[in-house]
């Protein structure tokens, strides 16, 4: 239905009354077989020139064998009609299989092809619009993630670097460029080891993977479907907040205990913040059937995937309650903790999940390189990093990081700290640190709460709240030195 919706100049009522189009839109009608009929989709885009697998129709065997012999196995034989989910294709992996593969997708008479096998590293989706006007606005890539070829959890925005994202919007935006019509369209992509994007297919319609927009993007994929078949201009399909995952309710078991298993996730998702439970209250529950999702958004991957974790234990799970760290504050040695602990106690008193460890450059530098590579993905948004001495610790982990890392130069025991700040303040150009003054570790707590605040209002206000309590604590004492004099104010 909502295919048809699409349909620029034909009405779905006229479509549904006719059955086939008049001869004067013969172009768009095969144009919407080409989402019925998968080959026949591959055939339009690699006219249009979007990369794509090999791929070859499949008369009988001999053809197939003909393709293994081109292809090399495994191989994919799929179904050109009725595909998805993972049903409609088989895998080849020698001539021998070939027959059972045949057999498997209902035998030749289903109309098949195949396509050489993919070897990818990620499943990649954009969903396009494409307005009345032919404007075209992408969403931001996501990685889709599936078990037993069943789209299990999406990733947004996907975690790859952003010349493949834009390869891929790239790619996503011709091959939504080469059709006719108005709405959303989902294009499923493959990112190789060597960094190709190949198309998989396109879908025209809302899709699975772009339900996450309905709580992380300006405009969800629905509204905005709904403004391209109307022509209404076009919403802002970017992301609103920094991450989302979208976990799909599959049934785990048929009947009632399914239910049951899924309303204990739910009730576990309640409790889990940032996430939103979409019930689509279908009537009966199968084994591996979508019966709702779960999208959890929140400031950073890290910290989703850790909402996601927790959302998954069994419940009266310890770490259900964990609270991802969003700042990491790290010093070269325990005998920097007295003036690190500044910045732990502004943390505390703004309400910022934060971690202390105990990471040396020099001493133990395996784990330096550890924390900085892995801090990301377990959600840390800043590093507060102090030394003392040869202070490498910040400028280090700042080069092996995209997270912004405040520089504390500590006081060690010769030259009174000049040497820490003069190696943490001169860094080369392209590596930076902010640096704050020698021994101010409640500069550098402040200066990553005010970092957060600019995507945490309620952050933001309480740094305002905090600025305005400072200054009247200043103003008091201004206030009572002028009545008590200088002499009463120093010897009370
Ligand atoms: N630069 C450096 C590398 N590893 C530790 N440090 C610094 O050396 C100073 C003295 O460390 P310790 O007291 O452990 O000898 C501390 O400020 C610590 O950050």
């Amino acid at each position: 239905m909502l295919m048809l919706l699409q349909w620029r100049s034909l009405s779905s009522k006229e479509l549904i009354a006719n059955r086939k189009p008049p001869l004067l839109e013969l172009s768009k009608w095969i144009h919407v077989s080409i989402f019925q009929d998968k080959y026949l989709q591959k055939v339009h885009f690699s006219q249009h020139g979007i990369p794509l697998p090999d791929f070859m129709q499949i008369d009988d065997l001999e053809g197939a064998k003909r393709a293994g012999d081109l292809f090399g196995y495994p191989l994919m034989l799929k179904s050109k009609r009725l595909a998805y989910d993972g049903r409609g294709n088989a895998v080849a992996k020698s001539d021998e299989e070939l027959s059972s593969a045949v057999n498997a997708l209902g035998g030749l008479d289903r109309g098949l092809y195949v396509e050489k096998w993919t070897p990818f590293v990620k499943e990649l989706a954009v969903i396009v619009a494409r307005g009345k006007d032919n404007s075209i606005l992408c969403y931001p890539v996501v990685e889709t993630i599936h078990k037993e070829n069943i789209c299990h959890v999406v990733k947004a925005p996907a975690d790859i670097p952003w010349k493949i994202r834009k390869l891929a919007t790239d790619v996503a935006h011709k091959a939504v460029s080469s059709l006719e019509g108005a709405g959303v369209f989902a294009v499923e992509l493959f990112l190789t080891k060597d960094g190709q994007i190949l198309l998989n297919e396109v879908a025209p319609r809302p899709h699975n993977s772009g339900h996450h927009t309905i709580e992380s993007c300006y405009t969800s994929q629905f509204e905005q479907h709904l403004r391209a078949v109307l022509g209404l201009p076009l919403g802002d399909p970017s992301m609103k907040t920094p991450a989302a995952i979208m976990y799909n309710l599959l049934g785990e078991d048929e009947g009632e205990p399914g239910f049951h298993l899924a309303h204990q996730l739910i009730g576990r998702a309640l409790n889990i913040q940032g996430a939103s439970v979409h019930w689509y209250d279908k009537p009966e529950m199968r084994k591996q059937r979508k019966m709702g999702h779960i999208t959890i958004a929140g400031p950073s991957m890290g910290i989703v995937e850790a909402q996601l974790k927790s959302m998954l234990k069994e419940e009266g799970s310890e770490s259900q309650t964990a609270v991802t760290p969003r700042v990491g504050i790290i010093m070269g040695s325990d005998s920097d903790l007295p003036i690190m602990k500044d910045a732990a106690r502004i943390l505390t008193v703004f309400g910022v999940p934060h971690e202390v460890r105990i990471v040396s450059a020099h001493r133990t530098p395996e784990m330096m390189f550890s924390y900085a590579l892995s801090a990301q993905d377990q959600g840390i948004q800043i590093i507060i990093a102090g030394a003392g001495g040869a202070a490498h610790l910040p400028g280090m982990v700042a080069s092996l990081t995209p997270l912004p890392v405040i520089g504390v130069p500590v006081r060690a025991s010769a030259l009174d700290g000049m040497d820490s700040l003069l190696s943490i303040v001169q860094m080369p150009r392209g590596v930076p640190v902010a640096t704050v003054a020698i021994n101010n570790a409640t500069n550098a707590g402040l200066l990553a709460v005010r970092m957060l605040g600019v995507g945490d209002t309620d952050l933001l206000a309480r740094m305002s709240q905090y600025q305005e309590d400072t200054r009247d604590d200043v103003l008091k004492k201004a206030e009572k030195l002028q009545t008590d004099g200088w002499e009463t104010y120093l010897n009370p």
